[in-house]
């Protein structure tokens, strides 16, 4: 994907007129100056000095209108900091909490950095590359430059994800001069493209440094940074920044200013976040996050957990049992369109849940999360802070829950407060807690699908437990798993064959790319690697294996069937724009508060909006419609189109009865089981229950036996009537019509003796392979005078032609066949 920043760019069509082209020299010229003016303000910089607004700084008119435009004024403190030395050309080492503004903070430095080089064309090549380690990230990114660079500079941006088409990708490689992307894109084109020329590249910038430079992505990291000039810019980002010499060493950093804005506050993470922990064993969880959900209505809610399949299970049950909040989910196993569907509607969304994996924990800028819940405890203590960096963004205000299994309490809280994260304990408050523990059981044992898929889950769980390389927070013992998979309302534990190998070495393999890892090194777990470079090397095994069991087919099939429907519906509720939503914090605790504590008063003390008056922007709380099938134990839930298919069907409305039983009526009228009136001596004096079950089973079995005698007799003497009625009828009309056939403007094939028109409207056509009793020859192809059969799906032309008593017969399958055969029998 590639596209010019730019608006209004001459098309090359009409010739420029002498006029246009002074013009155009005279603009030049002027840009020259102001380019030589705004190079010497930018030498003269203080980068200690404190500037307030984005109008103190030397920017160029482009920039400056662009950030007018998207109402960019103030300069966060990241952004007074790194701007500066950036614009400067430093190589910057830069930390700041989430949601602080560190897009901006190096989106400006490239774009002003390379219109003071005029590096622009596609003649400069590609000027500046920035890495992002999720495809989400790298689209927000992007808009960001679209937001701020689109209005009046003249550059050509990129964005290289995956996903899409790899030839027009590299088609637009040489004229672009900034690209976003994700790692293994990047190189991959690095490594294939002949035309991807990044010798004048000026600036490289990291955005989520630390997870960039982590195992997952640090061969591929290291490979693009050897086609890399060295004489280059290099600017890495994060909230949590790791200074390891080693990571610099790779990246070559020269003199880095670090810039770590929240070094010297007391807290890592926003101030206007509020974070609680509450303890609850891991067979409660899902009771806890239910129980929260049903609190929360109102809100817009981010649900982690540490698997794909943890998020699909979830999603899949609750969203069964009608929660009254429309919700989402989001992994790295979606498909690349599913995923940026769900990102941009989740944003859009002002009362929404989404369940998702730490795909959504770095970089994703949500408009106004009210809630960050972790279900699943996060592998360290910077996965905590970019995961409830999803709400409490740039100065607004949200709140964050964890839950904690006991066994996590002590070592995650420790971590915690070594980052200076400042969390209290809350408690369920027993009133509201509720359990959901046998409307799963009940949902499991209904649906396989979901049953398969909760047993997928808890190993994925068990197996993420197993591999966390933080034994003091994760200790696979201490977990009471056996009572976690009841919990998900599965039959049993499912059998774990943990690996034998040390867990260092899963992990390495989990997060190593596919070319690193022989064959069958890549059959090891990759249950819950949800990067994007885990679901490639996925897509490439699954490629690779020709063998799919039926559940892999199954699930195929759900995923693009069941879920794309649900998200229609989810779409087109109304009032989803209204993004900027009105928060509810602020109120004193409610009775409708799951948990035991009172609600902060933001520090801006504005006046918080009634929530009754917030509309709903779904309908009738979003609940599926439930449809009263008589006679059925159940409403019938219509919340997919298989469903709604299943009113039209009789047969498959039946199965959802429940099967009629006999019952006798006392002398009161009441009705009783037919076994709690009877007397034992007499049902003793009959014989053992089973002689009983046997005898009666023969009995009607008789039965059976002689009433279809009965009715084979009957239908029998049906047929002949008509026949006999048929036979008449043509007797009739031969005598009406005489021998003039030839002239009766009948077309088609008539036939003569006992042979007769095949006509499958005709009363006494039985059907294709029916046997008729007067056919009971047992070929079941044809009888005497009954129509030849069908050849059926299954049978092949040898078994036709066996079966038949004319070969012939075998052949007339068309039209065009019977006028043959007709004319054959007439010749
Ligand atoms: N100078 C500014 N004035 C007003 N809003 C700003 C400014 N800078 C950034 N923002 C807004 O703040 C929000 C967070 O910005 P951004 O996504 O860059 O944060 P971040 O520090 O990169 O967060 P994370 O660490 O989670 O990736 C965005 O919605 C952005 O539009």
């Amino acid at each position: 994907m590639s596209r010019t920043i730019a608006s209004g760019q001459n098309s090359g069509r009409t010739r420029p007129t002498k006029p246009k082209k002074q013009q155009r020299l005279q603009k030049r010229k002027r840009d020259d100056v102001d380019i030589e003016e705004l190079e010497v303000q930018v030498q003269q910089l203080d980068p200690k000095a404190t500037h307030t607004s984005f109008s103190d700084l030397p920017l160029s008119s482009p920039t400056q209108s662009g950030l007018k435009h998207a109402s960019f004024s103030a300069l966060t403190d990241i952004q007074t900091r790194a701007i500066p030395a950036a614009l400067q050309g430093k190589d910057i080492l830069g930390a700041a909490k989430t949601g602080s503004g560190k897009t901006l903070a190096f989106v400006v430095p490239i774009l002003e950095n390379l219109y003071r080089a005029q590096h622009v064309g596609q003649d400069a090549g590609l000027g500046a590359m920035v890495i992002s380690p999720t495809r989400e990230l790298a689209i927000q990114i992007y808009e960001v430059l679209r937001k701020v660079g689109g209005r009046g500079h003249q550059f050509s941006a990129g964005l290289f994800i995956g996903g899409k088409d790899h030839k027009a990708e590299r088609d637009a490689l040489g004229r672009m001069n900034i690209l976003i992307g994700t790692p293994g894109r990047i190189l991959h084109h690095l490594s294939s493209a002949p035309n991807f020329d990044l010798d004048n590249l000026q600036m490289l910038v990291l955005d989520e440094a630390d997870r960039c430079m982590d195992m997952g992505f640090q061969k591929d990291i290291d490979a693009i940074i050897d086609y890399l000039p060295p004489k280059r810019q290099t600017l890495l980002f994060s909230a949590t920044q790791s200074k390891r010499v080693s990571d610099l060493s790779r990246l070559a950093l020269k003199d880095p200013e670090y810039i770590a804005v929240h070094d010297k506050s007391h807290a890592a993470t926003p101030k206007t976040l509020q974070q609680n922990y509450v303890v609850t064993p891991l067979p409660d969880k899902l009771d806890t996050l239910w129980s929260f959900i049903q609190s929360s209505k109102k809100a817009k809610i981010l649900v982690f957990f540490s698997s794909a399949k943890q998020v699909r299970f979830v999603f899949e049950s609750f969203r069964h049992m009608q929660p009254g909040i429309p919700l989402q989910h989001l992994h790295g196993r979606q498909k690349q369109t599913a995923r940026l569907d769900t990102v941009q509607k989740f944003s859009q969304m002002k009362h929404a849940c989404l369940f998702s994996t730490d795909v959504a924990a770095r970089g994703l800028d949500f408009p106004a999360v009210d809630w960050v819940v972790q279900v699943d405890c996060p592998e360290d203590a910077d996965t905590y802070i970019h995961r409830v960096g999803r709400t409490a963004r740039y100065e607004r205000d949200g709140r964050a829950i964890i839950f904690l299994d006991p066994s996590e309490e002590k070592g995650m809280l420790a971590r915690l407060e070594q980052k200076k994260v400042p969390i209290e304990r809350i408690n369920v408050r027993p009133k509201k807690q509720q359990s959901i523990k046998s409307q799963l059981q009940d949902q499991c044992f209904k649906d396989p699908q979901l049953k398969y898929l909760g047993q997928k889950a808890f190993i994925s769980y068990a197996k993420s437990l197993r591999v966390q390389k933080d034994r003091e927070v994760f200790d696979v013992q201490k977990y009471n798993l056996g009572e976690y998979a009841e919990s998900m309302g599965l039959p049993g534990q499912p059998n774990i064959k943990f690996l034998k190998s040390d867990p260092e070495e899963v992990r390495r393999r989990k997060n190593a790319p596919r070319i690193q890892l022989s064959d069958s090194e890549v059959d090891l777990d990759e249950e819950h690697a949800d990067d994007d470079e885990g679901v490639e090397r996925r897509k490439a095994k699954t490629e690779k294996d020709s063998v799919r069991t039926k559940y892999d087919r199954m699930f195929e099939r759900k995923n693009q069937d069941v879920f794309a429907d649900h998200y229609a519906k989810i779409i087109h509720d109304g009032e989803r724009n209204d993004v900027d939503a009105s928060r509810l914090d602020g109120e004193q605790v409610s009775d409708n508060e799951l948990f035991g504590v009172k609600r902060r008063i933001p520090a801006s003390g504005e006046d918080m909006p009634n929530p009754e008056a917030i509309p709903k922007s779904y309908t009738e709380d979003g609940q599926a419609r439930t449809i009263h099938i008589p006679g059925a134990k159940e409403g019938l839930v219509l919340d997919s189109k298989r469903r709604e298919k299943l009113l039209k069907s009789k047969k498959q409305l039946l199965k959802l009865k429940e099967s009629g039983k006999k019952l006798v009526f006392d002398d009161d009228g009441q009705a009783h089981e037919i076994y709690e009136l009877g007397d034992e001596d007499e049902f003793r004096a009959r014989g053992t229950a089973d002689d009983q079950r046997r005898q009666f089973v023969e009995n009607e079995g008789e039965r059976v036996r002689l009433a279809d005698i009965e009715d084979k007799a009957l239908a029998k003497q049906k047929r002949k009537e008509k026949k006999d009625k048929r036979k008449a009828r043509e007797r009739e009309a031969e005598v009406d019509d005489g021998d003039d056939d030839d002239d009766s403007g009948v077309e088609g094939p008539t036939l003569g003796g006992n042979e007769k028109v095949i006509d499958p409207f005709a009363d006494d056509y039985e059907g294709p392979g029916s046997q008729s009793s007067d056919s009971e020859s047992g070929t079941g192809e044809r009888g005497d005078d009954g129509p030849p059969r069908k050849k059926k799906w299954f049978e092949n032309d040898k078994r036709a032609g066996r079966d038949g008593d004319n070969e012939h017969d075998k052949e007339i399958e068309t039209f065009d066949d019977l006028e043959a055969e007709a004319a054959r029998l007439l010749g």
